[in-house]
């Protein structure tokens, strides 16, 4: 009989042939000792690094087979004094690609044998940022790698100190979790990738339909208001025309900053595509949303993009703004705060076609177009 682990054939197959079990892979790593149904398995630390010393890489993970497992240190081969049901603590960490749901299974497993108060993981350079439970003031933190890549840091937290053996388990349970935390990890940067506009870094059109349609419903039924802006650039092509789209797309991204500065970190910034721009402000009236609208508008204008032979660009830009009603569709919102943008472009005191063209000169700086906010 063959075994191969859920999360990680590349790591690490087991053979057994009952009543013995041997570990067939693993380069560094992995002694087995066949024991009836319940396999011992010795963790390697990667060569180098210290198995205690709070950086603790292994090299590859291991699962073991169908009954219980007890994990033994290879720096002095005592038991742990746990046993932990592997099977179940695998299938806990790997039924998801969520890493939230993935450190919610990894900790709620633990807690079973090993309470700790709370925990903390944090991606590499802080992609992702996730914490559990309450703060305490004992502390040990593991900075994971599997064969090589960083996986980032995780902190378990209580009251009590942490004893050698509790250490030994959890880095014994982080070895067998860390592929589905790699997995986990891949997913969440793919997912990102998959929402976000490559040139400016916000939302893209998915990112505001998928977290559209949950805070629509969310408002719907808790009767919250939510509103939606939709911006447009004035005059973009001219910028595009006389200056070169490499001054465009860096127009594009001070934009992309300045939503990011003028809205609040729980609003959604998204580049639709071209220079059309929609946040969605939850909890925000229409009222507030004017004033929102007006802000971005007001900080945009005092915005300037210098191009290389020195000129500056000003940014001007329309923007519309509309609010849920009961029984309005997403679509509908953002046809609502587009019909609102359209009016407003077109009620704009247009200068001159020549200007229109290639901006309105202000001294060393050009200023184009320019409009307010209106509603629908
Ligand atoms: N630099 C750059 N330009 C882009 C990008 N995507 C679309 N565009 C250009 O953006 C311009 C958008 O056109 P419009 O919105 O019709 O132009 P506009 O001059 O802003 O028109 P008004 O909104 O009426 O003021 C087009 O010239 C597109 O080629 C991009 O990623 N980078």
């Amino acid at each position: 009989m063959s075994i191969e682990t859920p999360v990680s054939r590349r790591f690490a197959r087991l053979s057994v042939s009952e009543p013995s079990l041997q570990v067939v892979t693993g380069r560094n790593g992995g002694q087995s000792k066949a024991c009836g149904h319940l396999a011992q398995l010795s963790l390697y630390p990667r060569h180098g690094s210290s198995f205690r010393g709070r950086h603790v890489s292994y090299h590859h993970s291991i699962a073991i087979d169908s009954t219980r497992l007890a994990l033994v240190s290879t720096s002095d081969h005592r038991h742990t004094p746990e046993v932990i049901d592997t099977v179940r603590f695998l299938q806990a960490v790997t039924a998801s690609l969520e890493l939230d749901e993935v450190f919610g299974a990894f900790n709620a497993c633990l807690h079973e044998v090993f309470e700790h108060d709370g925990w903390e993981y944090q991606a590499p350079d802080d992609e992702f940022h996730l914490t559990g439970g309450r703060t305490a003031p004992h502390r040990i933190e593991y900075r994971l790698t599997l064969n090589g890549q960083a996986l980032g840091v995780i902190r378990l937290m209580r009251g009590r100190r942490f004893s050698e053996d509790e250490q030994r388990y959890v880095e014994g349970l982080l070895a067998l979790a860390a592929p589905a935390i790699q997995n986990a990890l891949r997913f969440s940067r793919l997912v990102r990738q998959l929402d976000s506009d490559p040139l400016t870094g916000l939302g893209n059109r998915r990112a505001l339909w998928i977290q559209g349609e949950r805070w629509l419903a969310e408002s719907l039924r808790h009767r919250h208001p939510l509103s939606l802006l939709v911006l447009d650039l004035d005059f973009f092509k001219a910028i595009n025309d006389t200056h070169g789209h490499p001054v465009g797309d860096q127009v594009l991204c001070r934009v992309a900053q300045t939503l990011k500065a003028t809205t609040r970190a729980s609003d959604l910034c998204v580049r639709l595509g071209g220079d059309e721009f929609v946040v969605l402000l939850p909890e925000t009236d229409l009222k507030a949303a004017k004033e929102c609208a007006e802000r971005i508008r007001r900080a945009l204008s005092q915005q300037f993009v210098e191009t290389p032979s020195g000129e500056r660009i000003g940014i001007r830009t329309s923007v519309g703004a509309a609010t849920l009603r009961p029984g309005m569709t997403l679509d509908a919102l953002y046809q609502e705060a587009d019909t609102a943008l359209y009016a407003a472009k077109h009620s704009r005191d247009l200068p001159p076609a020549s200007v229109a063209r290639a901006g309105r000169r202000i001294g060393r700086s050009y200023t184009l177009g320019g409009l307010t906010a209106c509603e629908a």
